[in-house]
Parts: structure tokens; C-alpha cells; sequence
């Protein structure tokens, strides 16, 4: 959501805003009718203090009791603040809820969003919908909605009974009122934009700072510091005059607000004083008015107050409603049947694949990956290769063509089921920020020891967990930054074959490792195939040059498909690739060219 800064026009009234803003005070009816009902009393016995004031002062000079009145007035009083304390602490409790509410919400729907809006969307602006806007929420569905309730009841009452003191004097003070109402028509919806800047600002810090810190390393190494905190600045300066122009808008609807009685005062002493004179008004009945009259600056500050939160409200509703509608990966929480222990076998069709406003990344892909074999997928970058894993996981559908596993295509099974089978270790294998053990255990919590250690021998991680003081227990901090590539790249490989899976998808698996490591990881690779079939992306063809089959990716087609043998005699991109890779003389002579590593 951009709102552009120089646009001046306020938003229209949005009623699905203020449906969902409702909506999320719905849940709490009850205890916001009974905190409703708390308000009302407490103003009930507020405004019930100037009829008795009234009766206190009419008693002035006559030889009636006074202690009656007197603590029937102290009992309004002391009962008017119970009663607002009470009602306190129900609103916060009750706020306190709504937000909670809104951010389970929120975090359940980012936490499943499409991988695709990952591509456009900051991560940063997408938390602070959670962790502000919600804060902005919470104030609106609850203190506002009662606030609003409140202050119209009351102002409706406190109008009622000055009409029956003097109809006369209400009418002044009613003109007075009107006065104001469209003074406040004219400010609200400004108060609104101000609010929705100020969090969409709030939202781009958050962006900018995202940016800045999840790459914190290239930032240092390029000097870029004093740019981002440049960008970061820009950003926090955009959420102050957002805040300032909501300040100085909401200072104006105080200033109305107050002036309103102050001005309605004015009128009142003005005529009432002359219907005192001319004898058409006791003087005990225009005091009475006149404690109306200031008694009216708690409802109109309520419903002003009321009025501003939910213009403010509306805002943050709207960037909350965003992602409600943000497409979900909607099947990731079905119920998952174990997979098939059989090896299956993985067939494309015709997969076609394009990112929007790109050209086709994959252009009608066909090959055919046997069951419990190793398949690998070369090509040159941009080929379209990790786009094809991106499809086998179902993190984006294809556009038209088939993926089928054993016979059944994938977009019939859940994407959660799709997943089970298919373990997957993608080209920057980050870790999770926590311990070793967790980042092994992630996608099985309930893993038997011995299975780590045997995933961890085959992964040659056990000599690293061996020297380490706190072993699985130790920390490898934000996406795995204490690690170096080669252990994040095994501990993801690791983490994968702890499933047990029946496919193992690999991409750019081994780019991080030592010609050792890398050896050691071939025979796990070699031995997970055993069991499972395989399909690797490698740009190091040393690693792929005993694959069953080798599918050369170009422009997202498929150029070749063969062995490493035929392949360098028939291709000549992938003779080329050879060459370039000391795994191919220049000219072929029929040979297997040896592999490297
Ligand atoms: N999320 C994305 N949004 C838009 N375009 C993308 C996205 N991911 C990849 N592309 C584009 O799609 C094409 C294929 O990319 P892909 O990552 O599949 O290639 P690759 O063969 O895996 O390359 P590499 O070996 O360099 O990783 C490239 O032109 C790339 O710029």
C-alpha cells in the first residue's frame, strides 16, 4: 500500500474497513457491551451530579436538610470512579486481546503466504503490519468503538435533559454543536490519511532496515553505512511528518472540541443571563444549564477522541486487510499420510513456466527422473534450473504442462503431502536461527538419536559437533552465521536426509565443499539413492559426471539429456561445460573424460 505524499485528498469513507475493524471488536461483545453499560453508569452518574447540585443549591437559604443531597452527591462521586476504573481495566484486558487476535492472525497468514509475494513484497513492511498497525488496531476496535458509543449516548442524554430544562438555551447550544460537527467532518478523513502515512512509514523503515540488516556484511564491506542510514533516515523523517501532520490534526479537533464549550458557555450566560433578567429563568436552573454545558466537554472529548481512533483505526485496518487477501498456500496444514517408502519415479511434461513480466523461465520442459536413480540437472545460470525445483516443491504452479510422481500429478496432491515426499535443500541452505539440534530436528521433531548421528557421520558433520564445547546444543546464530557455507550447505543436506525421503531434491548442494567433503557427501548422495531418487543442480559437473542421467537445461528447455560420456560426445554446449571444467579434452575422442574430484 503507497500512498503518495503529495497526494492531499483525504480517503473516502471505506466501509469494509470498518467492517473488519468491527469485526475484530465482535468477538468481545460482551464484555464490551458490559464495559459500555460501566461507561454509561459512570456517566449516568456524572450527569446526574449537576440535577442534584442544582437541588443542593435550591436548598441554599431554606431550613431543608442538606446532608441528604450532600451524600447522595458524594456517593455519584466516589461511584462514578470505581466505576471508570473498573471499565479501565476491562478495555485494556479487552484491547490487550484484539491485538493479540490481530497478530495471531497476521503471523498465521505471512507465515503461509505464497512464495511468489515474497518476490515483491519487503519482509520488513509486512512485519510491521504485525507489530505496529496491529498496535493501532488494538486502541481503535475497543477504547475507540466505546469511546465513540459513549460519548454519542451521553452527548444524546445530556441534549435530552437540557432540552427539558430549557428548550431555548438548547437550541443555542445545539447550533454551537453543528458548528462543530462540520468542522470535524472536514478534519477526520485528514486525520486518517496522516495515520495511514505515519504506518506505511513506520512500514518502510522496517523495509529499509530489513534490507540493511540481513545483508549487514555487504553493507560493511561496500561502505555503504552512512547511504542506509541516508535511506533509513528518509524513511523515519516520512513517519514524523506523517505523525507531525496527524499531531497538529488532532491538536485542531482538541482545540474544537474544547472551544466548543467554551463557546456554548459564552451563548448560554449570554441569553440565560438575559432570561434571568427578564424573569423567564430561576437563576438555580441557568447554573444547572450551565454545569450541562461544561459537563459536555467529557462526551464531545469521548466522541472526538472516539472518532479520531477510528479514523486512525481505519488506516492500520486497511494495511491489515491487505494481508488477509494476499494469496495463501491454503493446504499446508492437511493431514499428511506417511509417504510411500518406494522410491518413486518423476515424470515432466511439457512444463511451462514464466515469472510475471519476465521471459518464459522454463519453456516446455519433458524429461523423465527414474525411480531410486540420481538424476542431475545442468545447464548454464539463468537455464531455469532452480526454477524447476521451485515447481517440483509447488512453491509457484506451472503454467501449463504436468509434474507427475509415480503417475500422479502433483497439483492433485496437497502442497503439505507434495513436500513430505519430496525433501529439498535449496541453494543457499540457510540455517534457522537456534541450535545445531534444531535446525537438524526441524522438519522431524521426533528424530531417534541414533538417526542424527548416522545423518551427521554421513553428512561429515560429527567432527564439527564432536569439537564443539555444547555439541547439538550449540548456537549458530541468524541464519546460521556462525557456521561457514560448506557446514550451513551440510547441515541443510543433514537436516533433509534425516526425513528418510523418498525424492531428494539437491540445489547447488555441494558448491560449498572441499574436494574431502564433497567426496564424502557423493558416497551419502550415492547412499540416499539407495533408497530414493535423486535429482541434483550442479554447476560443478565433476560432481555429476557418475549420474545415471545428466539433463542439460538451456533457455529454460531441455538441449540434451544422456550421460556424461554421451553427453560430451554429442553436445557441444555441454563439451564446452567439460572443457571449461578440465573434465573434457578439447577435441572429443570417444573417451570418458576423468572426472576431477
Ligand atoms: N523469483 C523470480 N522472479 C522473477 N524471475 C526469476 C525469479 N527467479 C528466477 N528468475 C529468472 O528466471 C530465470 C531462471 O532462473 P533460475 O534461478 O531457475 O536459473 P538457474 O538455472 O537455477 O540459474 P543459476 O544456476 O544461476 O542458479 C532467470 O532468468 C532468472 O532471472
Amino acid at each position: 500500500m503507497t500512498i503518495p505524499s503529495d497526494d492531499i485528498t483525504p480517503p473516502k469513507f471505506d466501509r469494509g474497513a470498518l467492517r473488519t475493524l468491527l469485526g475484530y471488536a465482535r468477538p468481545h461483545r460482551t464484555v464490551l457491551l458490559v464495559s459500555l453499560v460501566l461507561t454509561l453508569l459512570a456517566s449516568g452518574a456524572g450527569l446526574a451530579q449537576p440535577l442534584v447540585a442544582e437541588s443542593v443549591l435550591g436548598t441554599l437559604g431554606t431550613d431543608q436538610n442538606l446532608t441528604g443531597p450532600l451524600l447522595l452527591l458524594s456517593a455519584l462521586l466516589l461511584g462514578a470512579a470505581l466505576l471508570t476504573g473498573i471499565n479501565s481495566w476491562l478495555q485494556q484486558r479487552t484491547s490487550e486481546r484484539v491485538v493479540r487476535q490481530v497478530r495471531r492472525r497476521l503471523s498465521f497468514a505471512l507465515i503461509r503466504l505464497r512464495v511468489s509475494e515474497f518476490d515483491h513484497r519487503s519482509p520488513g513492511d509486512l512485519i510491521a503490519r504485525v507489530t505496529s498497525d496491529s498496535t493501532v488496531l488494538q486502541s481503535a476496535a475497543t477504547e475507540g468503538v466505546i469511546m465513540l458509543v459513549n460519548g454519542s449516548l451521553t452527548l444524546a442524554g445530556s441534549f435530552v435533559l437540557m432540552s427539558t430544562l430549557h428548550f431555548g438555551l438548547f437550541a443555542a447550544t445545539a447550533v454551537v454543536m453543528i458548528a462543530v460537527a462540520v468542522v470535524m467532518r472536514v478534519v477526520l478523513p485528514r486525520i486518517r490519511l496522516a495515520s495511514t502515512r505515519a504506518q506505511v512509514a513506520v512500514g518502510e523503515i522496517g523495509s529499509v532496515l530489513e534490507r540493511t540488516l540481513g545483508a549487514i556484511r555487504t553493507v560493511k564491506a561496500n561502505g555503504a553505512e552512512a547511504r542506509e542510514t541516508e535511506a533509513a533516515d528518509t524513511a523515519v523523517e516520512n513517519a514524523y511528518q506523517a505523525g507531525l501532520t496527524g499531531a497538529r490534526y488532532g491538536a485542531a479537533v482538541s482545540v474544537v472540541s474544547g472551544l466548543s464549550v467554551q463557546l456554548t458557555f459564552l451563548v448560554v450566560l449570554g441569553f440565560g443571563g438575559f432570561l434571568v433578567a427578564s424573569g423567564a429563568l430561576s437563576i438555580a436552573s441557568l447554573i444547572a444549564f450551565l454545569l450541562y454545558v461544561f459537563y459536555l466537554s467529557s462526551p464531545i472529548s469521548s466522541l472526538t477522541t472516539g472518532l479520531t481512533l477510528l479514523q486512525q483505526g481505519l488506516g492500520a485496518s486497511v494495511r491489515v486487510n491487505e494481508v488477509d487477501e494476499m494469496p495463501r498456500e491454503e493446504d499446508v496444514d492437511l493431514p499428511v499420510a506417511a509417504p510411500p517408502v518406494a522410491a518413486p519415479r518423476i515424470e515432466l511434461r511439457e512444463v511451462r513456466f514464466t515469472y510475471p513480466g519476465r521471459a518464459p523461465a522454463l519453456g516446455g520442459v519433458s524429461f523423465e527422473v527414474p525411480a531410486g536413480r540420481q538424476t542431475a540437472v545442468v545447464g548454464l545460470s539463468g537455464a531455469g534450473k532452480s526454477t524447476l525445483f521451485a515447481l517440483l516443491q509447488r512453491f509457484y504452479e506451472p503454467e501449463s504442462g504436468t509434474i507427475l510422481v509415480d503417475g500422479t500429478d502433483i497439483a492433485t496432491y496437497s502442497r503439505a503431502e507434495v513436500r513430505r515426499r519430496i525433501a529439498y535443500v535449496e541453494q543457499d541452505a540457510p540455517a534457522l536461527d537456534g541450535t545445531i539440534g534444531d535446525n537438524l530436528r526441524y522438519a522431524e521433531p521426533a528424530a531417534a538419536p541414533d538417526d542424527i548421528e548416522q545423518v551427521l557421520r554421513t553428512t561429515r558433520l560429527d567432527g564439527l559437533v564432536g569439537r564443539l564445547e555444547l555439541g547439538l546444543d550449540t548456537q549458530v546464530g541468524p541464519r546460521g552465521v556462525t557456521l561457514s557455507g560448506g557446514e550451513r550447505q551440510r547441515l541443510a543436506i543433514a537436516r533433509a536426509l534425516l526425513r528418510k525421503p523418498t525424492v531428494l531434491l539437491l540445489d547447488e548442494a555441494t558448491a560449498q565443499l572441499d574436494a574431502r567433503n564433497e567426496q564424502a557427501l557423493r558416497e551419502a548422495i550415492d547412499r540416499a539413492s539407495e533408497h530414493c531418487t535423486v535429482l541434483v543442480i550442479a554447476h560443478r559437473l565433476s560432481t555429476v559426471t557418475e549420474a545415471e542421467q545428466i539433463v542439460l537445461l538451456e533457455n529454460g528447455r531441455v538441449r540434451a539429456a544422456g550421460t556424461h560420456a554421451t553427453l560430451v560426445e554429442t553436445d557441444d554446449l555441454y563439451r564446452e561445460l567439460a572443457i571449461t571444467q578440465l573434465l573434457a579434452q578439447e577435441e572429443p575422442a570417444g573417451d570418458v573424460p576423468a572426472a576431477v574430484s
